[in-house]
């Protein structure tokens, strides 16, 4: 009988259609601030496999808190579609360079210079975004979020869009959007509810108060949460976060609450003195990758597939009236709330005066320039 090696080797074709849409590199889209590596797939022993990958994306602007620009996301529409019809990659991970920021979201200048005041033009970059969303939640390969570092607002949506979610545990999770003028839409009120419950779902996409990579592990938004401080040499937990405990005097959950004063402050101390080191992270997503790659694929794609409906559904439901309504929001609240972030600084603060805003409406005060103008921080 012939080895599988044999028949492989008689019976496959010379040439192969290409499915991508198009030919081009995902770097040259965005000036390299999204890239692109395959990197070689390796067994539960570490092994190299031969000829199999895994895809890594990733977003590439560390300044910006890898916040992706409209360039950046039209890149990443392209870099799933290219993972998931390139026959040697078995998974995707998908994660931010450095160890600070997953993603922050949209790109905030971007937002204010250029979208704020143009609800026809962020129509068109909000196609793009759902475009995004979509193309994860429709990859034919796993998605694994390697969560390098904070993920909020549209960073914690298309993070939640992916199958799996790994995170070292200095990261946050949260959003941003009733403080910096949009709503969580963009997928955080399709997907916490399914992933969280109502309650916690609520409290997240509503109040912008971040959980811990622990809460977020214990309420189910993350799959797997490892530590990434060194003191000494040692792993040591976030020690920002209560995680010796799991309930108060009172019999409450504390377990990945932020400690709170003195605690708090020595635990950011402690940060700043200890070395991070992402290389358990690294481990977590290899042995991830080689549990997946030991599977059939066909069976694996079914599965991924049916077990995103949830997800897929709440988000295929809204996404089209979510977009229409972000798109007008640039007029108003959203104008405001993105120039106050982006023209605010430390000193001034870099949200608005929400009280003071809705005093005005409260006696009908019309949105006028005027009006926005007088709402920026330090005005
Ligand atoms: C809370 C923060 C995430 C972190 O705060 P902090 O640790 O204090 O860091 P900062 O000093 O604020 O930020 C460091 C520098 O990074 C820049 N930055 C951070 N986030 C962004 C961003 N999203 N876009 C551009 N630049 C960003 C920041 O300006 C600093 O640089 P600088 O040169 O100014 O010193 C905090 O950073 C924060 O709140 N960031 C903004 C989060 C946000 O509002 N994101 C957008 C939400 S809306 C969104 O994502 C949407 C997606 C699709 C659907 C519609 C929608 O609204």
């Amino acid at each position: 009988m012939a080895t599988t090696d044999e028949i492989i080797k008689r019976t496959a074709p010379s040439h192969l259609i290409d499915h991508n849409l198009i030919d081009r590199d995902v770097e040259s889209l965005c000036d390299g601030m999204v890239k692109y590596e395959k990197r070689p797939a390796k067994r539960k022993d570490g092994s190299v496999v031969q000829g199999l990958y895994n895809a890594w994306i990733i977003f590439n602007n560390p300044k910006q808190f890898n916040s992706y620009t409209t360039d950046m996301v039209k890149a990443t529409i392209l870099a799933f579609r290219r993972a998931s019809v390139d026959r040697e990659v078995n998974a995707v991970v998908f994660t931010g360079v450095g160890e600070k920021a997953f993603c922050t979201g949209g790109n905030t200048k971007e937002y204010a210079e250029y979208y704020a005041g143009n609800p026809q033009e962020y129509r068109q970059y909000m196609r793009l975004f759902n475009d995004m969303v979509s193309a994860i939640l429709g990859c034919d390969k796993p998605v694994v979020c390697r969560v390098n570092g904070m993920r909020i607002g549209g960073g914690q949506e298309i993070g939640m869009a992916c199958d799996f979610s790994v995170a070292h545990d200095l990261a946050n999770f949260g959003q941003a959007g009733p403080k910096h003028g949009s709503a969580a839409i963009g997928g955080a009120t399709d997907f916490l509810p399914v992933m969280i419950g109502c309650e916690q779902a609520m409290v997240s996409g509503t109040l912008c108060e971040p959980f811990s990579a622990h809460k977020a592990a214990r309420l189910g938004i993350i799959a797997d949460v490892v530590p990434a401080l060194k003191i000494d040499g040692k792993f040591v937990a976030n020690p920002t976060v209560v995680t010796d405990k799991f309930l108060d005097e009172y019999g409450r959950v504390i377990h990945g609450e932020f400690r709170t004063g003195a605690q708090f402050k020595e635990g950011q101390a402690l940060i700043k003195e200890g070395e991070i080191d992402l290389s358990m992270l690294d481990q977590k997503v290899d042995e991830l990758c080689a549990k997946l790659i030991d599977t059939f694929p066909e069976c694996m794609t079914k599965s991924l597939e049916e077990l995103r409906k949830p997800k897929l559904d709440a988000w295929n439901a809204n996404k089209e009236n979510s977009r229409a309504w972000l798109a007008l929001n640039m007029m108003n609240e959203a104008r405001t709330g993105f120039r106050a972030f982006n023209e605010g600084t430390k000193e001034t603060g870099r949200e608005i005066e929400f009280v003071k805003l809705r005093q005005g409406l409260a006696v009908g005060t019309p949105w006028t320039e005027e009006l926005v103008d007088s709402l920026m921080p330090g005005a």
